[in-house]
């Protein structure tokens, strides 16, 4: 292991994926079905001139890579012009089903995975290419990326890592100085937008769709071979794999997704489109497309137009969706377990744990400490059902109330006025009786927070370290991305620092804490997305 960062262009590459599993090895790109392999291998297609425009500095050190200058090799590396002698790229295959439809074999259409690094720690991690051009996956499109859904990427999945929720990593953007063409909103607009390349990061970017492909084909020695790899690389401590084995790793794929998704509730993070090939086999958020933040709480809000009809993947629709995704999973797995019984146990371990740390992460943002669960539980759905039945900004929301529970704790006489405070600084709009449900509810839920044994100043920290000052708010993405178009980087680079700390004030950036302005509630790529991208 090498402790002096190095240029990635002279790193050392592992393969494991493509030395344990079965790949295709003609390199040929053309689209096409790819019947009895895990993956094909592919170069990426070289661009004009890649340069770099942002650059995750911890992610980096914690690989060992030393950031690269604008152009040059390690630059080539990360768009796909050049590669390090121990790469051997490879997309691999995988199918799933899209808003509730199997879709067959879908595959890594425009992304190109380059190896593992070893990270400072020992640990490895794979590193991909997304946009670096066609694959045999690529079905009719292009295998590329534009920067708009690029930059969403990047500041985004780094992001939510600095919050604390599950996902995969970014390590660099790059541009390619091509131009790519799009449809936004697939009404017939299309136009020429500039190309990125975001590279990722994650130990495995392993879907339940890549089971999925090999249950729907009858290929029971790939998805043995797979989910074998899977257990033995990433899931280690369950044990050589058996029926049994396999059974324990999906409770723990269970496990690790309800935590996932207790998490983006916890945040309001949306994702958009939770087909289950964007389900990661390890836990993790995985493919920044169409995703939004909450801003007013809405569990019936999606940002992405493509789900407008159906809105089957809303805010609040996420937990059950999940779900549905992992049934998917356990009937892609079954052949290698007993029979149904063996998984079914799992399905409920992952509503107890979704359960479990909802309850857990709420106590933190209320400042609560266990009490009665039942009571507990019900001042929490009240609460959520005040926030949605008015217009109330979530964020903001509880990050005041972070401020003032206890303040009017440590002092009750002003109490009134605050909670009003409070409900000014985060409504977008606040009718009376909206005003009087939640305050109904602060005044229950102070004299709750009042049988606490701790003191309002250790209340504050704890509720201030649960409830984030910062999230990437979709109109200051917007935002980023428009000065990034037109060669101005300075606020994707101010959001990059800004959001590593989430939980801190920052006060020099109060800014970028703001509530939506009014100009972002219906604007396309702020209010709406689709997954063109
Ligand atoms: N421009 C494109 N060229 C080729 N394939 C694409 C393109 N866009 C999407 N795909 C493929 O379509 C499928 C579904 O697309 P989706 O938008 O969920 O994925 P994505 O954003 O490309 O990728 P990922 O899930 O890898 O983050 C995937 O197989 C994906 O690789």
């Amino acid at each position: 292991m090498t402790t002096t960062p190095q240029s990635i262009d002279q790193a050392s590459f592992r393969n494991s994926f493509v030395e344990e599993l079965r790949g295709e090895a003609s390199m040929d790109k053309n689209p096409r079905q790819v019947p009895g392999y895990h993956y094909s291998r592919v170069d990426p297609t070289p661009v004009p001139d890649p340069h770099l425009l942002a650059w995750s500095e911890e992610l980096a050190a914690f690989l060992g890579l030393q950031r690269p200058p604008e152009r040059g090799p390690a630059v080539e590396v990360l768009a796909g012009n050049r590669q390090a002698a121990t790469m051997k790229p490879f997309a691999a295959r995988y199918g799933g089903h899209q808003f509730g439809n199997w879709a067959g074999q879908l595959g890594d259409g425009r992304a190109i995975s380059l190896g593992e690094l070893t990270a400072v720690d020992g640990t490895t991690w794979e590193v991909q290419l997304k946009g670096a051009g066609p694959t045999p996956y690529s079905r009719r499109a292009d295998g590329r990326a534009v920067l708009r859904s690029s930059v969403r990427e990047f500041l985004c999945s780094e992001a939510m890592y600095h919050l604390g929720v599950p996902t995969t990593r970014a390590l660099s953007l790059v541009a390619t100085g091509d131009e790519v063409i799009r449809d936004m909103f697939y009404n017939g607009n299309a136009r020429p937008e500039p190309g990125a390349i975001v590279a990722r990061v994650a130990p495995t970017f392993v879907r339940f769709g890549n089971f999925q492909i090999f249950l729907a084909t009858g290929e029971m020695d790939n998805l043995r071979a797979l989910a074998d790899y899977v257990i033995r690389r990433h899931y280690p401590e369950l044990g050589e794999p058996s029926p049994e084995v396999y059974a324990r790793w999906f409770e723990e794929v269970c496990r690790r997704t309800a935590i996932m998704i207790a998490h983006w509730q916890s945040v309001g993070f949306v994702h958009g489109v939770m087909n289950t090939d964007n389900m990661s086999i390890l836990g993790l958020t995985i493919d920044y497309g169409p995703y939004g933040w909450l801003e007013p709480y809405d569990p019936d809000w999606t940002p992405n137009t493509t789900d407008f009809g159906g809105r089957r993947y809303a805010f609040g629709q996420q937990p059950r969706v999940a779900l549905w995704n992992l049934m998917q999973l356990g009937q892609a797995i079954l052949p290698l377990v007993s029979g149904v019984e063996a998984l079914n146990p799992s399905l409920d371990v992952y509503i107890n744990t979704l359960g479990t740390t909802r309850y857990e992460i709420m106590l933190g943002k209320l400042g609560l400490t266990a009490g009665n669960p039942e009571e507990d539980q019900a001042l929490f759905e009240a609460l959520e059902q005040a926030l949605a039945e008015s217009e109330v900004d979530m964020t903001v929301f509880f990050r005041q109330l972070s401020h003032t529970a206890p303040a009017v704790l440590a002092a009750p006489e002003n109490g009134d006025a605050q909670w009003r405070e409070l409900l000014a600084a985060a409504a977008y709009s606040m009718a009376p009786a909206e005003e009087q449900a939640l305050l109904g509810w602060l005044q229950r839920y102070f004299v709750r927070l009042q049988q606490e044994q701790a003191s309002p100043e250790t209340i504050r920290e704890k509720m201030l370290a649960a409830n984030p000052k910062y999230v990437l708010r979709n109109y200051l993405a917007q935002q980023a991305i428009e000065a990034a178009e037109t060669g101005d980087l300075s606020l994707l680079s101010r959001l990059m620092e800004v959001l590593k700390k989430p939980f801190d004030e920052q006060p020099e950036h109060h800014d970028l804490a703001a509530k939506r302005p009014d100009w972002a509630r219906d604007k396309p790529g702020s209010a709406t997305l689709s997954c063109s991208s």
